[in-house]
Protein backbone atom coordinates (compact mmCIF):
# COMPACT_ATOMS: atom_id res chain seq x y z
CA UNK A 1 0.00 0.00 0.00
CA UNK A 2 1.50 3.37 -0.47
CA UNK A 3 -0.34 6.97 0.42
CA UNK A 4 0.46 10.36 -1.04
CA UNK A 5 0.29 13.56 1.08
CA UNK A 6 0.58 17.10 0.03
CA UNK A 7 2.78 19.64 2.60
CA UNK A 8 2.46 22.82 1.38
CA UNK A 9 4.23 25.69 2.28
CA UNK A 10 3.34 28.51 4.33
CA UNK A 11 3.99 32.29 4.29
CA UNK A 12 3.38 34.97 7.59
CA UNK A 13 1.30 37.66 6.51
CA UNK A 14 2.03 39.60 9.75
CA UNK A 15 4.32 38.57 12.35
CA UNK A 16 4.39 40.25 15.70
CA UNK A 17 6.79 39.24 19.17
CA UNK A 18 5.41 40.16 22.25
CA UNK A 19 7.51 39.26 24.81
CA UNK A 20 10.58 36.31 25.75
CA UNK A 21 9.35 33.82 27.41
CA UNK A 22 10.65 31.50 30.66
CA UNK A 23 10.91 28.88 28.76
CA UNK A 24 13.13 30.53 25.91
CA UNK A 25 10.72 30.81 23.35
CA UNK A 26 9.12 34.27 22.20
CA UNK A 27 5.24 34.65 22.49
CA UNK A 28 4.04 35.60 18.97
CA UNK A 29 0.63 36.96 16.83
CA UNK A 30 1.12 36.12 13.53
CA UNK A 31 -1.11 35.66 10.63
CA UNK A 32 -0.45 32.16 8.49
CA UNK A 33 -1.91 31.16 5.35
CA UNK A 34 -0.69 28.37 3.13
CA UNK A 35 0.45 28.34 -0.63
CA UNK A 36 0.58 26.56 -3.32
CA UNK A 37 4.26 25.32 -3.27
CA UNK A 38 4.56 21.84 -1.87
CA UNK A 39 6.56 18.85 -0.81
CA UNK A 40 5.17 15.89 -1.89
CA UNK A 41 5.55 12.68 0.26
CA UNK A 42 4.75 9.12 -0.32
CA UNK A 43 4.40 6.96 2.41
CA UNK A 44 4.50 3.06 2.02
CA UNK A 45 4.99 -0.01 4.18
CA UNK A 46 8.35 -1.25 5.05
CA UNK A 47 8.98 -5.27 5.69
CA UNK A 48 10.26 -4.28 8.99
CA UNK A 49 9.16 -2.39 12.41
CA UNK A 50 11.53 0.69 11.53
CA UNK A 51 10.78 4.15 10.35
CA UNK A 52 13.26 5.46 7.24
CA UNK A 53 13.54 8.36 5.41
CA UNK A 54 14.22 8.82 1.68
CA UNK A 55 14.97 13.02 1.11
CA UNK A 56 16.53 13.54 -2.41
CA UNK A 57 17.99 16.74 -1.51
CA UNK A 58 21.39 17.39 0.15
CA UNK A 59 20.03 19.90 2.62
CA UNK A 60 17.86 17.39 4.44
CA UNK A 61 18.47 15.18 6.82
CA UNK A 62 17.55 11.53 6.28
CA UNK A 63 17.60 10.28 9.86
CA UNK A 64 16.26 10.75 13.15
CA UNK A 65 17.00 14.92 12.52
CA UNK A 66 14.65 14.82 9.64
CA UNK A 67 10.84 16.56 11.07
CA UNK A 68 8.84 13.49 9.34
CA UNK A 69 11.05 11.10 10.81
CA UNK A 70 10.12 13.17 14.12
CA UNK A 71 6.25 12.69 13.73
CA UNK A 72 6.50 9.08 12.60
CA UNK A 73 8.28 7.87 15.70
CA UNK A 74 6.02 10.40 17.82
CA UNK A 75 3.19 8.85 16.49
CA UNK A 76 4.62 5.43 16.35
CA UNK A 77 5.55 5.06 20.26
CA UNK A 78 2.41 7.41 21.66
CA UNK A 79 -0.03 4.83 19.85
CA UNK A 80 2.10 1.67 20.12
CA UNK A 81 2.34 1.01 16.15
CA UNK A 82 3.94 -2.40 15.86
CA UNK A 83 4.41 -1.29 12.01
CA UNK A 84 7.19 0.33 10.11
CA UNK A 85 6.78 2.79 7.49
CA UNK A 86 8.90 4.46 4.46
CA UNK A 87 8.87 7.90 3.88
CA UNK A 88 10.08 9.93 0.66
CA UNK A 89 10.31 13.18 0.46
CA UNK A 90 10.05 15.09 -2.94
CA UNK A 91 10.81 18.76 -1.92
CA UNK A 92 10.05 21.56 -3.49
CA UNK A 93 10.22 24.30 -0.49
CA UNK A 94 12.87 25.73 -0.20
CA UNK A 95 15.08 24.61 2.63
CA UNK A 96 15.60 26.64 6.19
CA UNK A 97 13.57 29.64 3.89
CA UNK A 98 10.93 30.84 6.62
CA UNK A 99 8.73 28.75 4.60
CA UNK A 100 7.64 26.20 6.88
CA UNK A 101 9.04 23.14 4.61
CA UNK A 102 10.15 20.90 7.50
CA UNK A 103 6.86 21.67 9.63
CA UNK A 104 4.62 20.76 6.86
CA UNK A 105 6.88 17.76 6.07
CA UNK A 106 5.97 16.88 9.61
CA UNK A 107 2.27 17.54 9.77
CA UNK A 108 1.70 15.90 6.34
CA UNK A 109 3.52 13.09 7.85
CA UNK A 110 1.13 13.16 11.07
CA UNK A 111 -2.22 13.27 8.75
CA UNK A 112 -0.73 10.21 6.15
CA UNK A 113 -0.08 8.14 8.88
CA UNK A 114 -3.05 8.74 10.86
CA UNK A 115 -5.06 7.37 7.48
CA UNK A 116 -1.88 4.88 6.88
CA UNK A 117 -1.96 3.57 10.27
CA UNK A 118 -5.70 3.83 10.79
CA UNK A 119 -5.74 5.57 13.87
CA UNK A 120 -8.78 8.07 13.71
CA UNK A 121 -7.19 11.02 15.09
CA UNK A 122 -9.02 14.45 14.89
CA UNK A 123 -6.41 17.03 13.34
CA UNK A 124 -6.61 18.80 16.79
CA UNK A 125 -5.06 15.65 18.71
CA UNK A 126 -3.07 15.93 15.55
CA UNK A 127 -1.82 19.49 15.97
CA UNK A 128 -1.44 18.72 19.74
CA UNK A 129 1.28 16.36 18.75
CA UNK A 130 3.05 18.33 16.07
CA UNK A 131 3.39 21.14 18.49
CA UNK A 132 6.31 18.81 20.19
CA UNK A 133 7.87 18.62 17.12
CA UNK A 134 8.19 22.65 16.28
CA UNK A 135 6.01 25.37 16.63
CA UNK A 136 4.86 25.30 13.28
CA UNK A 137 3.69 22.14 12.86
CA UNK A 138 0.30 23.10 14.06
CA UNK A 139 -0.31 25.29 11.66
CA UNK A 140 0.49 22.65 9.00
CA UNK A 141 -1.34 20.41 10.51
CA UNK A 142 -5.00 22.26 9.62
CA UNK A 143 -3.36 24.37 6.65
CA UNK A 144 -5.45 27.38 5.46
CA UNK A 145 -5.56 30.77 7.29
CA UNK A 146 -4.65 31.48 10.98
CA UNK A 147 -3.84 33.62 13.58
CA UNK A 148 -1.04 31.70 15.84
CA UNK A 149 -0.01 32.99 19.37
CA UNK A 150 1.88 31.30 22.29
CA UNK A 151 4.84 30.44 20.46
CA UNK A 152 2.87 29.72 17.21
CA UNK A 153 0.97 26.30 18.23
CA UNK A 154 -2.15 27.78 19.64
CA UNK A 155 -4.41 28.23 16.15
CA UNK A 156 -7.66 30.59 15.12
CA UNK A 157 -8.27 29.58 12.06
CA UNK A 158 -10.10 32.61 9.73
CA UNK A 159 -11.20 33.30 6.48
CA UNK A 160 -9.24 33.37 3.51
CA UNK A 161 -7.40 36.45 1.96
CA UNK A 162 -8.93 37.35 -1.72
CA UNK A 163 -7.37 35.24 -4.74
CA UNK A 164 -3.84 36.82 -5.34
CA UNK A 165 -0.62 35.54 -6.29
CA UNK A 166 2.40 35.39 -4.63
CA UNK A 167 5.72 35.85 -6.18
CA UNK A 168 8.92 33.95 -3.89
CA UNK A 169 12.45 35.04 -3.96
CA UNK A 170 14.72 32.83 -2.13
CA UNK A 171 18.70 34.15 -1.54
CA UNK A 172 21.29 31.66 -1.58
CA UNK A 173 21.48 31.63 2.32
CA UNK A 174 19.59 29.56 4.34
CA UNK A 175 18.80 31.21 7.89
CA UNK A 176 18.66 28.98 11.46
CA UNK A 177 15.42 30.68 12.99
CA UNK A 178 17.10 30.11 16.48
CA UNK A 179 19.76 32.93 15.43
CA UNK A 180 17.12 35.22 14.50
CA UNK A 181 15.23 35.34 17.48
CA UNK A 182 18.62 35.70 19.44
CA UNK A 183 19.61 38.84 17.69
CA UNK A 184 16.04 40.48 18.16
CA UNK A 185 16.30 43.13 20.03
CA UNK A 186 12.55 43.52 21.89
CA UNK A 187 13.08 47.20 23.35
CA UNK A 188 13.18 48.05 19.27
CA UNK A 189 10.71 46.40 18.06
CA UNK A 190 8.15 48.56 15.84
CA UNK A 191 4.60 46.00 16.12
CA UNK A 192 3.18 45.52 13.10
CA UNK A 193 -1.05 45.88 13.27
CA UNK A 194 -2.18 42.15 13.23
CA UNK A 195 -5.61 43.25 14.53
CA UNK A 196 -5.83 45.63 11.34
CA UNK A 197 -4.27 42.42 8.49
CA UNK A 198 -6.98 39.99 10.31
CA UNK A 199 -9.97 43.11 9.91
CA UNK A 200 -8.35 43.51 5.74
CA UNK A 201 -8.60 39.64 5.18
CA UNK A 202 -12.16 39.78 6.96
CA UNK A 203 -13.29 42.42 4.43
CA UNK A 204 -11.49 40.72 1.48
CA UNK A 205 -9.73 44.15 0.72
CA UNK A 206 -6.86 43.16 -0.84
CA UNK A 207 -4.97 47.12 -0.97
CA UNK A 208 -5.53 46.99 3.00
CA UNK A 209 -4.06 43.61 3.70
CA UNK A 210 -0.91 45.10 1.31
CA UNK A 211 -0.98 48.00 3.19
CA UNK A 212 -0.80 45.79 6.20
CA UNK A 213 1.86 43.69 6.08
CA UNK A 214 4.72 43.14 8.83
CA UNK A 215 7.41 41.41 10.21
CA UNK A 216 9.35 42.32 12.98
CA UNK A 217 11.82 39.48 11.98
CA UNK A 218 12.63 41.50 8.96
CA UNK A 219 15.09 43.95 10.63
CA UNK A 220 17.07 41.23 12.26
CA UNK A 221 17.37 39.34 9.31
CA UNK A 222 18.29 42.42 6.74
CA UNK A 223 20.85 42.98 9.35
CA UNK A 224 22.68 39.96 8.90
CA UNK A 225 22.07 39.38 4.97
CA UNK A 226 22.16 42.44 3.00
CA UNK A 227 20.86 40.76 0.03
CA UNK A 228 17.59 40.30 1.27
CA UNK A 229 16.74 43.84 1.33
CA UNK A 230 18.24 44.02 -2.06
CA UNK A 231 15.83 41.68 -3.28
CA UNK A 232 12.92 43.50 -1.40
CA UNK A 233 14.03 46.65 -3.27
CA UNK A 234 13.73 44.77 -6.42
CA UNK A 235 10.74 43.28 -6.46
CA UNK A 236 9.02 46.70 -5.04
CA UNK A 237 10.31 48.09 -8.17
CA UNK A 238 9.51 45.76 -10.68
CA UNK A 239 5.39 46.55 -9.42
CA UNK A 240 4.89 44.09 -6.62
CA UNK A 241 1.66 45.91 -4.36
CA UNK A 242 3.09 44.31 -0.87
CA UNK A 243 6.74 42.80 -0.51
CA UNK A 244 7.30 41.25 3.10
CA UNK A 245 9.88 38.75 4.21
CA UNK A 246 8.44 35.44 5.45
CA UNK A 247 8.82 33.99 8.53
CA UNK A 248 12.86 34.30 9.89
CA UNK A 249 13.65 34.29 6.31
CA UNK A 250 15.84 34.46 4.10
CA UNK A 251 12.64 34.06 1.63
CA UNK A 252 11.26 37.61 0.42
CA UNK A 253 6.97 37.63 -1.02
CA UNK A 254 5.76 39.93 -3.31
CA UNK A 255 1.42 40.07 -3.44
CA UNK A 256 -0.42 40.82 -6.80
CA UNK A 257 -3.64 40.38 -8.03
CA UNK A 258 -3.09 41.09 -12.16
CA UNK A 259 -1.26 38.10 -13.38
CA UNK A 260 0.28 40.26 -15.99
CA UNK A 261 1.66 42.08 -12.98
CA UNK A 262 3.07 38.26 -11.64
CA UNK A 263 4.88 37.96 -14.73
CA UNK A 264 6.68 41.13 -14.74
CA UNK A 265 7.48 40.56 -11.31
CA UNK A 266 8.51 37.06 -11.50
CA UNK A 267 10.23 37.57 -14.88
CA UNK A 268 12.25 40.70 -13.22
CA UNK A 269 13.59 38.56 -10.52
CA UNK A 270 14.71 35.47 -12.43
CA UNK A 271 17.11 38.08 -14.24
CA UNK A 272 19.34 37.81 -10.67
CA UNK A 273 18.00 35.18 -8.15
CA UNK A 274 18.21 31.68 -9.05
CA UNK A 275 14.87 30.09 -6.79
CA UNK A 276 11.88 32.42 -7.87
CA UNK A 277 8.34 30.81 -7.56
CA UNK A 278 4.59 32.65 -8.62
CA UNK A 279 2.20 30.55 -6.89
CA UNK A 280 -1.67 31.07 -5.37
CA UNK A 281 -2.76 31.63 -1.56
CA UNK A 282 -4.26 28.41 -0.68
CA UNK A 283 -6.42 30.00 2.24
CA UNK A 284 -9.14 27.30 2.43
CA UNK A 285 -8.69 24.97 5.09
CA UNK A 286 -9.84 22.04 2.69
CA UNK A 287 -7.55 23.26 0.06
CA UNK A 288 -4.84 20.89 1.72
CA UNK A 289 -6.03 17.65 0.58
C1 LIG B 1 9.72 32.23 12.55
C2 LIG B 1 8.61 31.26 12.25
C3 LIG B 1 7.32 32.04 11.91
O1 LIG B 1 6.31 31.20 11.43
O2 LIG B 1 8.84 30.40 11.15
P1 LIG B 1 10.10 29.97 10.21
O3 LIG B 1 10.89 31.15 9.80
O4 LIG B 1 10.92 29.00 11.03
O5 LIG B 1 9.48 29.28 9.01
C4 LIG B 1 8.30 30.39 13.52
O6 LIG B 1 8.07 31.21 14.65
C5 LIG B 1 9.36 29.39 13.86
O7 LIG B 1 8.77 28.16 14.05
P2 LIG B 1 9.64 26.77 14.01
O8 LIG B 1 10.61 26.82 12.87
O9 LIG B 1 8.66 25.66 14.04
O10 LIG B 1 10.44 26.92 15.33
P3 LIG B 1 10.89 25.82 16.42
O11 LIG B 1 11.52 24.66 15.70
O12 LIG B 1 9.80 25.55 17.39
O13 LIG B 1 12.01 26.64 17.18
C6 LIG B 1 13.30 26.89 16.67
C7 LIG B 1 13.96 27.90 17.58
O14 LIG B 1 13.41 29.20 17.32
C8 LIG B 1 13.21 29.93 18.52
N1 LIG B 1 11.78 30.26 18.68
C9 LIG B 1 10.83 29.64 17.92
C10 LIG B 1 9.49 29.98 18.05
C11 LIG B 1 9.15 30.97 18.99
N2 LIG B 1 7.87 31.35 19.15
N3 LIG B 1 10.10 31.58 19.73
C12 LIG B 1 11.41 31.24 19.58
O15 LIG B 1 12.28 31.82 20.26
C13 LIG B 1 13.74 29.06 19.64
O16 LIG B 1 15.07 29.42 19.85
C14 LIG B 1 13.69 27.65 19.06
O17 LIG B 1 14.67 26.82 19.61
N1 LIG C 1 11.70 17.40 6.12
C1 LIG C 1 12.56 18.43 6.20
N2 LIG C 1 12.61 19.36 5.24
C2 LIG C 1 13.45 20.42 5.34
N3 LIG C 1 14.31 20.60 6.36
C3 LIG C 1 14.30 19.72 7.36
C4 LIG C 1 13.42 18.61 7.32
N4 LIG C 1 13.62 17.93 8.45
C5 LIG C 1 14.56 18.55 9.14
N5 LIG C 1 15.01 19.63 8.50
C6 LIG C 1 16.03 20.59 9.01
O1 LIG C 1 15.32 21.75 9.46
C7 LIG C 1 16.00 22.96 9.10
C8 LIG C 1 14.96 24.08 8.83
O2 LIG C 1 14.19 23.71 7.73
P1 LIG C 1 12.86 24.36 7.14
O3 LIG C 1 11.68 23.80 7.82
O4 LIG C 1 12.96 24.17 5.68
O5 LIG C 1 13.02 25.91 7.43
P2 LIG C 1 12.18 27.06 8.14
O6 LIG C 1 12.10 26.70 9.61
O7 LIG C 1 12.97 28.30 7.89
O8 LIG C 1 10.85 27.15 7.52
C9 LIG C 1 16.84 22.58 7.88
O9 LIG C 1 18.08 23.22 7.95
C10 LIG C 1 17.00 21.06 7.94
O10 LIG C 1 18.29 20.67 8.35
Amino acid sequence: MKLLVKAPAKINLSLDVLHKRTDGYHEVRMVMTTIDLADRLELSEHNRDEIKVISHNRFVPDDSRNLAYQAASLLKRRYDVKKGVIISITKSIPVAAGLAGGSSDAAATLRGLNKFWGLGLSLDTLAEIGAEIGSDVSFCVYGGTAVATGRGEKIQHIEAPPHCWVILAKPTIGVSTADVYRNLSLDSIKHPDVDGMIEAIRNKEFEDICSKVGNVLEDVTLQLYPEVAHIKEQMKKFGADAVLMSGSGPTVFGLVQRESRMQRVYNGLRGFCDQVYAVRILGERNSIE
